[in-house]
Order: C-alpha cells, then sequence, then structure tokens
C-alpha cells in the first residue's frame, strides 16, 4: 500500500527513455524477500531528485538498511527496479553509478589500518584510473571533505584509533570526497553526540541545497526527518510503505501504526523556524494529556430551554451551586410557546462545563446547549 500526491505517482511504462529526467532516483514496486514466503519489502514506491532530502523510518527491523541496499543494487529485488535518471541501475556501470552515488553504511567499529585522511581519499577511487595515484584534484578534495564534516584535525590518525562517532564522520567525508550527485546514509547521526548530530545533519542539508545534491537518509529520529526533509518514507509493519511529502507522513496516526505506540506531536517555534518534538505516549500520559485538555479553562454560553416551570427551583439551585464560575445570567420568558429561556455564561475547566450542562440536561423538562468560545 502507497499514498501518492499527483505529482510523486510513479510513471508507467517500462523503458527507461519514457521517465522524466527530474526524478533523479526512483523505486519502483520493489519487493524484497530474505527466505521464500517471507516478504521483507512490498511494493516500495519512491522518488528524490535533487535538491531535495527523503528521510526513511521504521521499526527497528522493519527493513531501512535493507531498503537501502536494495535500491542500490547491493541487495536484487525480487520484483520492481531502482532507476537513475531514468535508467534501470543494472544498465549501469559500477564505477559510473558509484561516482554519482555515495553511499555511507552505518558504521561498525574499523580495524582499517589506513588514516583517516586515507580512508577519505579512497572515496575518489571511482574517479581515480585503476592503480594510479591520487592527483592534486583529488587530495584537494578530500582535504575538504575532511573540513566540511569538521575533523580535519584526525586527518593522520588511524582509523583504528579513533571513537566510533569520529569514524562515522569519517565515513561520511568519505562519501562527500566522490562529490556524488546522491547521498544515501544510513542512519548517519546514530553514533554522535548532539552537536554533531547538527553539524552532519545541517551540513547535508546545506550541501543539498548549494550543490543541488539530493540525499536518501535513513533514520530513528521523526524529528531530524522534519527538520531538515521534504520527502518522507514510513514502513509499516505489515512491510507496506507510506510515502509523500515529510508533513503529510509523519502524522500522529502514521507514526502510531508504524511504531505501535500513541505519539504525541508538539510544534513550535524558534525564531522563525518551526520546530516539531515527538514524544510518545504511555498508558498514563495518555490519560494526563486527556486530563490537561479536560482542566483547560474556556469560556461557553449554556443556553437553556425550560419547558416545565417546576424545574426552575432546581436549576436555580444547580447555578448557584455553579456561581463562583458564572460570569453572567440572563433568563426571559417566552410566552408565545409557553416556556422559558435561560442563558448563562461560564469561566470554567472543560470538565466543569460539561459537568454543569450534563446536569441541566438531566432535569425533566430542561434541555441545555453549550457553545465554546474560541478563545
Ligand atoms: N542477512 C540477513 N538475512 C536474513 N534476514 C535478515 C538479514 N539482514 C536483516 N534481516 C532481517 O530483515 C529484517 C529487516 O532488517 P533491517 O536491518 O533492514 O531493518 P532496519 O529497519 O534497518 O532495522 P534497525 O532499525 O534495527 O537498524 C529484520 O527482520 C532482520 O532480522
Amino acid at each position: 500500500m502507497k499514498m501518492y500526491s499527483a505529482s510523486e505517482c510513479p510513471r508507467g511504462g517500462n523503458s527507461a527513455q519514457a521517465v522524466n529526467s527530474a526524478a533523479q532516483f526512483e523505486v519502483r514496486g520493489g519487493c524484497f524477500s530474505y527466505s521464500a514466503g517471507e516478504e521483507n519489502l512490498c511494493d516500495i514506491n519512491f522518488s528524490v531528485s535533487e535538491p531535495d532530502i527523503l528521510c526513511i523510518l521504521g521499526a527497528n527491523g522493519a527493513g531501512k538498511t535493507t531498503l537501502m541496499k536494495c535500491m542500490l543494487g547491493l541487495r536484487p529485488w525480487s520484483a520492481g527496479a531502482s532507476y537513475l535518471d531514468g535508467v534501470d541501475i543494472k544498465r549501469l556501470r559500477p564505477k559510473e553509478f558509484w561516482r554519482r552515488v555515495g553511499y555511507v553504511p552505518q558504521a561498525k567499529l574499523s580495524s582499517f589500518v589506513y588514516t583517516v585522511r586515507e580512508m577519505v581519499l579512497l572515496g575518489r577511487s571511482a574517479h581515480m584510473n585503476e592503480l594510479s595515484m591520487p592527483k592534486e584534484r583529488d587530495e584537494r578534495a578530500a582535504d575538504e571533505a575532511l573540513a566540511l564534516v569538521g575533523i580535519a584535525h584526525l586527518r593522520d590518525k588511524l582509523c583504528s584509533k579513533i571513537s566510533g562517532g569520529e569514524y562515522q564522520l569519517a565515513l561520511i567525508a568519505r562519501a562527500l570526497a566522490a562529490e556524488p550527485s546522491l547521498l544515501v546514509l544510513d542512519e548517519p547521526e546514530s553514533n554522535l553526540d548532539f552537536k554533531n548530530q547538527r553539524r552532519v545533519l545541517s551540513t547535508i542539508s546545506t550541501l543539498c541545497k548549494e550543490r543541488g545534491i539530493a540525499a536518501v537518509i535513513n533514520t530513528h529520529y521523526p524529528e531530524h526527518a522534519m527538520d531538515i526533509s521534504q520527502r518522507a518514507l514510513l514502513l509499516m509493519p505489515d512491510k507496506s510503505a507510506v510515502f509523500g511529502g515529510t508533513v503529510n507522513v509523519l502524522t500522529e496516526e502514521n507514526l502510531r501504526r508504524a511504531f505501535e505506540i500513541p505519539v504525541h506531536i508538539h510544534r513550535f517555534k524558534v525564531g522563525k523556524r518551526d520546530y516539531a518534538s515527538i514524544l510518545p505516549l504511555g498508558e498514563s500520559e495518555i490519560k494526563q494529556t486527556e486530563r490537561l485538555i479536560e482542566m483547560e479553562t474556556r469560556i461557553a454560553q449554556i443556553g437553556i430551554i425550560v419547558e416545565d416551570p417546576a424545574a426552575a427551583e432546581n436549576i436555580n439551585r444547580l447555578l448557584h451551586e455553579y456561581s463562583d464560575c458564572i460570569i453572567g445570567r440572563m433568563g426571559m420568558p417566552y410566552r408565545e410557546r409557553n416556556i422559558s429561556i435561560i442563558s448563562v455564561i461560564i469561566d470554567a475547566p472543560n470538565e466543569k462545563i460539561s459537568a454543569l450542562s450534563g446536569k441541566l440536561g438531566m432535569f425533566p423538562g430542561v434541555s441545555a446547549k453549550t457553545v465554546y468560545s474560541k478563545i
């Protein structure tokens, strides 16, 4: 099951030429199983064009890493295909593909005996002839990439002697050194402290905007996706995916379905920028949230129609009980129909207003209707 807006809908036809070249990277109808009879990914469809960022989210084991491997041809789709600028990637020579696509896998601790700079220089291999030495341009690209992710000071350290987070940054620098037009990153911020998370995400975001590249990022942080991505793909427990604009995909309802826990999205502004904070809710917090909503103070008008004059005494007694929050009251007879109409203005918590309205409606020959103000 997928969701498309009209502009996101994958185009039909098998010819690579039939695909609009504006969709820089596209997956159509992707399916994958590790073992027969057990589908891991089912009918995945998405596209991302430069300079947009697409974030892929889903619970642990939902298939994010598998999806990345399949989209890059590192594992074969059992159905469907990946396209780069409209061409099925199976038709591209590997060197040509990897010159345009930079892949940063999840960082595993390295026993690499190269220095950080040598490792980053390896990112230039798709631009170099086999067995040729790096040229000045390659050296410059490696140094720029090191500076861009803020690890120039680590350039001469051995990869086996740096921290997991520093190694993660080195892998990102290696991908950037290739000057790709599509960056694919598997959980790039997972090993990083929040300053480095910020640095990596804003570097990727700036690169996409300034150099016109596209990025696909696996992340466990919906807030990060809301902050930097224009597109999102959410993997669901039934192996389907929801794809579209980030705000349309990362809703409370879709996140609840994907992570099987209720969530609350709190949106706020810092300066002129919009942010979202996503809170998974436990049972007690759900009750608390409901309670807070109940406790919220509102102004409301309760219109009371009294058909039975004998009810007047009960109504007066009840309104007296609530006199501390009644800020206005007016009554008048409507002789043509032999009824009375009372209007009460109340400033009280929601639960108190609905309690008064409910009690009024319980009296025989009395009906009550509440209208809440917008403030
Ligand atoms: N090599 C493999 N052979 C068989 N099954 C695998 C293999 N790799 C992953 N799986 C299974 O495929 C499913 C998807 O795994 P994958 O690593 O893609 O999920 P993920 O969403 O990236 O998870 P996480 O968020 O924990 O990193 C999981 O159930 C996993 O156990």
